[in-house]
């Protein structure tokens, strides 16, 4: 909220869709929910169960252990295995990019690598920010895109402590949230976790957004 004399105004949102549905090129996904400032949008319908088992199946082979931000050290922060898969890599990739450029509203050159997560059970994602708090950060990300590949048979929510909001990961369902208000306070809301996995496993792809392009 900004204040401009005694009004209150609600800032502006990189995530422009109003209606119940967000319409791609190929398909109508629909938003479930959505809080205001931040902005978190939890989506239904963004990829099929055939989708979904792809990512997983393609990602399986290429898993690592997961790095953290800037300084790729292998960290207790986040416990999961994880692999990028390269721009455009097949066709599945460029659909979903495609789907992913409408929904989160900026072209694809501003997207990094779409990230493949895994979590076994007793692994998690420790509060944190998808921003780098790096001010010298220049081309800092901007949004996210959560995408859940799996039902999860216990645990592995994504929660958000500050906002007391938590999201049972879902298959094909995603969830959308953005940090790119000019006030700060605002933006240190979306601290989010990946709350430990209790029991099955647990597959989601990130898509984070950069203020500029980076392809
Ligand atoms: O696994 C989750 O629910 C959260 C993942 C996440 O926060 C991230 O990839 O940045
Ligand atoms: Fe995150």
């Amino acid at each position: 909220m900004l204040e401009v004399g005694n009004l209150k105004e609600t800032e502006q949102t990189i995530f422009n869709h109003t209606g119940p549905f967000i319409q791609t090129i190929d398909r109508e996904i629909e938003i479930h929910t959505r809080k205001e400032e931040p902005l978190v949008v939890l989506l239904n319908n963004v990829l099929s169960d055939e989708e979904c088992d792809e990512l997983i199946n393609h990602a399986k082979l290429r898993m690592k252990r997961s790095k953290i931000g800037l300084s790729h050290e292998e960290n207790e922060m986040r416990t999961s295995s994880g692999m990028f898969f390269e721009e455009s890599e097949t066709e599945l990739i460029k659909r979903i990019e495609n789907r992913i450029e409408t929904i989160m509203n900026i072209p694809i050159e501003h997207a990094e690598p779409l990230q493949v997560l895994h979590y076994e059970p007793g692994q998690q994602y420790k509060p944190h920010f998808d921003y780098f708090s790096n001010h010298r950060t220049k081309n800092n990300r901007i949004s996210t895109l959560i995408l859940y590949l799996n039902d999860v048979e216990e645990g592995g929510e994504t929660i958000f402590p500050a906002l007391n909001y938590s999201v049972a990961a879902k298959k094909g369902n995603a969830l959308y949230f953005e940090y790119f208000y000019q006030d700060e306070a605002i933006n240190e809301l979306t601290i989010h976790a990946g709350s430990p996995v209790i029991s099955g496993e647990k597959w989601v792809a990130t898509q984070w957004m950069r203020r500029q392009r980076i392809r």
